[in-house]
C-alpha cells in the first residue's frame, strides 16, 4: 500500500505528500497559520504538540490554580491566623486537584485537540509529540508524554496518523501503538539522529519494520555528501513492506527533501514560511515547488 493510500490522500501527480509542521505555542494565534494553509494547500499538517502541550501539564496547571488562590488571598486584608488557615486550605486543595487530574487532563487534551482540528479547516492531521532528548521541545516525562498522546488519540478527533519515536521505552511505545490501532490510526515509527548518519540505517529499517509500525520514518544529520547519498540509497534499496519517509537534515541534506521521492520517500516536510521550521534544512513550500519545476 502506498502512503497516499494509507493516509487517504489521493493525488494525480507523482510527487510526494507535502506535510506542514504546525509549531504554534500557547500564546500564538491559529488564524494566520490557517489562512496560509488555505493559500498554500499542502496535503497534511503535522501537529507538533510538543510546542504547546507542556503548558497544560499537571505541574503548570496546578501552579496556575495555586497562584490564583494566593493572589486572591494577598488582596484580602486578613489576620495572620486566617492567612495561615487559608494557605493550609490551598494545600488541601492540591490533594483534590491531584485526585481529579486524570479526568481534567483528558478534558484539557480533548479541548486542545479540538482547537487544532477546528482551526485548520479540514486538513488531515498527524499527531507528534517530541521530547527535548528526541530533538523536540517537549519536557514531559516519557510516561506523561505517552499519556498525552494516548489521550489525544482517544479524544474522538480523527488523526490521520500518529508519530512514535523508535527510541521510546518499548512498553510505552507499544502502548501508544496499540492505542492508535484501537482507533484505526496508522503509526509512523520515527528514528531521529540530529548529530550524525549512523551507517546501520538498513538494519534499522528492518528492525523497525518488524514492529507493528505502519510507516517508517528516518531523519538523520549528514556530515558530508556521502552521508546524504547513503540515506537516499538505503531508502531506494529498502524492501520492507511499510512506506518510508526519509530525509537528511540540515543544509547539506536539503536535496533529500526535494529528490527523496525518486528514491522511495513518500512524504516531505515543508513550511508555510521561513520562521516555522520544525527541523533544520526544511524548505518552504514555495522553495520546494520551485525546485520541482
Ligand atoms: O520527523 C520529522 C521530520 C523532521 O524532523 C524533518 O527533518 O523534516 C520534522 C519533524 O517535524 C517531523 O516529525
Amino acid at each position: 500500500m502506498t502512503l497516499r493510500e494509507l493516509l487517504n490522500i489521493p493525488s494525480s501527480t507523482n510527487k510526494p505528500i507535502i506535510a506542514v509542521p504546525l509549531t504554534l505555542g500557547p500564546t500564538d494565534k491559529f488564524s494566520p497559520f490557517a489562512q496560509k494553509l488555505q493559500q498554500q494547500n499542502p496535503d497534511i499538517v503535522e501537529w507538533r504538540a510538543d510546542y504547546i502541550a507542556d503548558d497544560f501539564s499537571q505541574a503548570v496547571m496546578w501552579q496556575q490554580v495555586k497562584t490564583g488562590a494566593q493572589n486572591e488571598l494577598a488582596q484580602k486584608e486578613v489576620s495572620a491566623m486566617t492567612e495561615a488557615k487559608m494557605l493550609s486550605e490551598i494545600d488541601n486543595a492540591k490533594q483534590e486537584f491531584m485526585a481529579n487530574w486524570p479526568q481534567m487532563n483528558a478534558q484539557i487534551i480533548k479541548e486542545l485537540t479540538g482547537t487544532v482540528f477546528n482551526s485548520i479547516g479540514g486538513f488531515p492531521v498527524i499527531l507528534t509529540y517530541r521530547t527535548v532528548e528526541q530533538g523536540g521541545k517537549g519536557e514531559m516525562s516519557a510516561v506523561e508524554y505517552a499519556t498525552f498522546v494516548i489521550s489525544a488519540l482517544h479524544s474522538g478527533y480523527p488523526f490521520a496518523a500518529v508519530d512514535v519515536e523508535y527510541t521510546l521505552d518499548e512498553p510505552l511505545r507499544k502502548s501508544i501503538m496499540e492505542a492508535a490501532h484501537q482507533v484505526n490510526v496508522p503509526v509512523i515509527l520515527s528514528y531521529h539522529d540530529f548529530n550524525s548518519t549512523p551507517k546501520i540505517l538498513n538494519k534499522m529499517i528492518i528492525d523497525m519494520s518488524e514492529t507493528a509500525a505502519d510507516i517508517i520514518k528516518l531523519a538523520v544529520m549528514p556530515k558530508d555528501e556521502a552521508d546524504v547519498q547513503y540515506l537516499l540509497d538505503v531508502t531506494h534499496d529498502s524492501e520492507v513492506p511499510q512506506p518510508l519517509i526519509t530525509m537528511s537534515m540540515g543544509e547539506l541534506g536539503k536535496r533529500t527533501r526535494v529528490e527523496g521521492y525518486q528514491y522511495g520517500s513518500e512524504l516531505t516536510f515543508a513550511t508555510l514560511n521561513d520562521s516555522s521550521k520544525s527541523a533544520p534544512g526544511q524548505l518552504t513550500i514555495n522553495e520546494l515547488l520551485q525546485a520541482w519545476q
